[in-house]
């Protein structure tokens, strides 16, 4: 029992098989969470485009049960003033195996560490999933937007990124100082005194786990190529380490051998003759606008990935527009690439493209592809009418400027069957 999460009267729970693949019955209880900010703007239409869906998919034969759980800001309100992440949050998104979420604050410079970053750390989320591709007609800085389309895969536990840091001044910071200035000779810390710390712990389990999965989508989905983008040249042992254990994973687990003398590798042919190369985040960054379809799935580090994501959601239109997932062997949660957009929230303003994208790659991941496809086909269909939210139509000749809500009704009439 729950003390403050409502459990759908109808609905059972998807569950997952000893391969990891999912049992999913036609009436699942999803859990959601609405999230800070334009949370209330985008995930009420996203449900509602959702159902809709399934409903023109499935005839009533399947449908979603939603459960709301709560975090950010809405959960202080309900918990009681500091509880941002609820217990019965994480139980519930293990339990129910699948599940969604809207964008959540957090502070910059202090205060909380990332809500965000605790849920995927507290149930070892560690693949960050975001595909970006161009739908026609959306307005980008590119000549040729189309060639843009890359599958990324972010590291999503370790890093820099995990927080793990000592405010300049305090006794944490203090004593890791001292300590490596005392027990391990170090040197190079310019101004001892006023220097925060933070640490940045890269692992072979992590990197060849994040690879792994990566290397087996490609193979999977008939990509042609697996980039490893590190800053491998200045920070040798973790990022440099991630692209070598990249590499060795390539050749021990799926067969890789040097192309060309190496260190690009290339899988044999009965596994798609991937080719397995390595790029620098600052070279990749500058690549990724000059020669995109030179780049396909992406594998790289927490920070990196995060960078990334928003570059390469800018090459095809926005973060209005860019999906994602979160994701370990078992459970998922799906949310989109931006974040809380404070200065749009309550203003029914934003694209709620991202999320109901992410809920479009959450159908498919339950199997229902049918109810996915008519979201895919009606948000290319009403792009290409130039209905569109503010973020679009400032950019647009000619366009149907709409409400976040609009929007989502200008996708449900625009559903084929
Ligand atoms: N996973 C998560 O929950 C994430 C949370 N965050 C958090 O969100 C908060 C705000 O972060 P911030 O850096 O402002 O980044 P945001 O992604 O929230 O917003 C930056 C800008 O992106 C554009 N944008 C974002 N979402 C949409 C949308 N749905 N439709 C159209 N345009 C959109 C807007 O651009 P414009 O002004 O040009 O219209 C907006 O001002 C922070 O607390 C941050 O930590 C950030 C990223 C991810
Ligand atoms: O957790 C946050 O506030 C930011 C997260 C973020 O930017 C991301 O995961 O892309
Ligand atoms: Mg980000």
């Amino acid at each position: 029992m729950y003390q403050h999460i409502s459990i759908p009267a109808e609905g059972s729970k998807i569950s997952v098989n000893a391969d990891y693949s999912l049992n999913v019955p036609d009436n699942p209880v999803i859990p959601y969470i609405e999230g800070d900010g334009i949370g209330v703007d985008i995930t009420p239409v996203m449900r509602k485009v959702v159902d809709s869906a399934v409903e023109k998919a499935y005839e009533g034969k399947r449908r979603i049960s939603w459960m709301e759980i709560y975090a950010g800001e809405k959960s202080t309100r309900i918990y009681g003033e500091n509880v941002w992440l609820p217990e019965e949050t994480l139980q519930a998104a293990k339990e129910y195996v699948v599940s969604i979420k809207g964008p959540l604050t957090t502070p910059v410079g202090g205060g909380i560490r990332s809500i965000n970053v605790a849920l995927r750390q507290e149930l070892d989320l560690y693949v960050c999933l975001r595909p970006v591709r161009y739908f026609q007609g959306v307005p980008s800085p590119l000549k040729n937007p189309e060639k843009t389309d890359m599958v990324i895969f972010r590291e999503n536990s370790e890093d820099i990124y995990a927080g793990i840091e000592w405010e300049a001044g305090s006794e944490g910071a203090k004593k890791v100082i001292d300590f490596l200035m005392n027990d391990m000779s170090v040197t190079k810390i310019r101004f001892p005194q006023t220097a925060g710390i933070g640490v940045k712990p890269v692992s072979r389990e992590g990197t060849e786990r994040l690879v792994r999965k990566a290397i087996q989508y490609a193979i999977d989905n008939g990509r042609r190529s697996v980039t490893l983008v590190h800053k491998g040249n200045i920070m040798k042992f973790t990022e440099g380490a991630f692209k070598n254990w990249g590499y060795q994973l390539a050749a021990k687990e799926f067969g890789a051998s040097l192309l060309d003398g190496g260190p690009w590798m290339k899988l044999p042919e009965d596994k798609g003759g991937i080719v397995i190369k390595d790029v620098i985040a600052d070279a990749f960054l500058q690549q990724i606008l000059l020669r995109p379809e030179e780049y396909d799935v992406i594998a790289t580090l927490n920070l990196n990935g995060d960078y990334v994501s928003d570059a390469l959601a800018a090459q095809v239109g926005g973060i209005g527009i860019a999906p994602g997932a979160n994701m370990s062997d078992s459970i998922a949660i799906f949310e989109a690439t931006h974040g809380t957009a404070p200065k749009y929230a309550g203003k029914d303003q934003v694209n709620p493209g991202s999320i109901i994208l992410s809920a479009e790659m959450m159908l498919r991941h339950m199997g229902w592809a049918e109810a996915a496809d008519l979201i895919t086909q009606s948000m290319e269909k009403t792009i290409q009418d130039k209905t569109v939210t503010y973020d679009f139509a400032r950019l647009m000749a000619g366009a149907q400027k709409v409400s976040c809500s609009a929007f989502g009704q200008a996708l449900i009439e625009n559903m084929a069957r």
